[in-house]
């Protein structure tokens, strides 16, 4: 008889990973599963479930009767994820933590140490799938569109994806979470995880005020009258409705104020009055740190749609290179508060191309 495949897949001690888990050994593969602590927590910090995920993923294992790992990535997340959130928060912007993880961690430190462990492949339990076209790997949504996942994903590159498989990304979370049940599985029953994951739960401000100075200010109108306060500007985002501590002003009304923009120069937080306001609407963007799936730019016409933020609808448009390692996206239809730091992520039907992170 052949050798076995062996699949390292990362386990978090959720349903999902859980459920892909026994998937590859239900298919034959030579399973280990490995635990990543990513993040340097004292066990009695309220916030951090980490010692609990642990937990879970070994009676998971225990369950399916596979081997787990453990392996601490937390200096290169702080060194290559952490920082780079840092600094984007500094600068104005809001970016995507998550993204990065899955480029620089998920899919690189656990890579290389998968190799180590004498892996041929990874796998995890996204909501995306893999297919190779003509010698070309290609990364698809997930069966599940609510679940699709392929946005915090379109950082990977061939190799990555060579390597990489989506055991659940055929199935629907109800069909997941009927299998676990079904196993019994520990975990079967478990909340989704949400947020980001050294956030978690933890009150964001607080949060970001131990790393990073914050400077209190005006929040005006787009013509410069002054409506109230902000704590520092680096805690709001474009967009954002709650938190802005601005009631009913004298002439504006009921509606509620949305933040339109920061200006980093006057350190004003700038609002404007309804969720349809002319400047919380765009009809194109900027991004730049460009990459692309295929490893090739795809070519400037309408075929393709957008997305600026997970959660969000497919949009229509085009794509128009500016340099090499900038382009612009024209929408057919005007985008709601597209946010700097956040990924635009590029779409031909259901293949994820690539993408970038918006500057403007
Ligand atoms: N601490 C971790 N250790 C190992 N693998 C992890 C860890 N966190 C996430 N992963 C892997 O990345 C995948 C996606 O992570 P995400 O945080 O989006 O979790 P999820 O979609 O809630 O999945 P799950 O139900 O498995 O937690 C997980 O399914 C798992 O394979």
């Amino acid at each position: 008889m052949s050798k076995k495949h062996r699949v390292v897949i990362g386990m978090s001690g959720g349903v999902d990973s859980s459920v892909a888990a026994y998937l590859l050994k239900q298919q034959g593969y030579d399973v280990v599963g490995l635990f990543m602590k990513n993040w340097e927590d004292d066990d009695t910090d309220e916030y951090c479930s980490a010692r609990q995920d642990f937990l879970d993923a070994v009676s998971v294992a225990d369950v399916i009767d596979i081997p787990i790992e453990v392996v601490n990535f937390s200096a290169e997340y702080k060194d290559r994820v952490f920082s780079h959130f840092l600094a984007e928060y500094q600068a104005g912007r809001t970016p995507n933590p998550d993204v990065l993880c899955n480029a620089e961690i998920k899919f690189k430190a656990f890579l290389d140490y998968a190799h180590k462990l004498g892996a041929d492949y990874i796998a995890t339990g996204h909501y995306a799938q893999v297919r190779e076209v003509n010698g070309v790997f290609q990364l698809l949504k997930g069966e599940d569109g609510t679940k699709d996942q392929s946005y915090f994903l379109y950082r990977l590159n061939q190799t990555q994806l060579a390597n990489t498989l989506f055991p659940i990304g055929h199935l629907y979370k109800r069909e997941v979470r009927k299998i676990a049940k079904e196993l019994n599985l520990p975990n079967f029953s478990k909340k989704d995880s949400t947020g980001i994951c050294f956030i978690g739960e933890r009150p964001f401000r607080e949060f970001l005020n131990r790393y990073l100075p914050h400077e209190p200010g005006e929040i005006q109108t787009p013509d410069g009258k002054v409506i109230g306060h902000h704590v520092g500007l680096m805690y709001y985002t474009i967009g954002q409705r709650q938190g802005l501590g601005i009631g009913g002003t004298r002439d504006g009304g009921d509606e509620p104020w949305f933040v339109s923009a920061k200006d980093m120069t006057r350190n004003v937080l700038v609002a404007v009055q309804g969720h349809d306001h002319p400047d919380l609407l765009r009809p194109s963007l900027k991004a730049t740190d460009l990459t692309w799936i295929s490893g090739k730019q795809p070519h400037c016409n309408w075929v393709y749609a957008a997305k600026t933020r997970y959660r969000q609808v497919d949009a229509p448009c085009a794509i128009t290179e500016l340099s090499q390692n900038h382009c612009q996206i024209d929408f057919a239809q005007q985008q709601w508060a597209i946010t700097p730091g956040q990924s635009v992520v590029i779409y031909e039907s259901r293949v994820c191309l690539g993408g970038g992170v918006i500057t403007e």
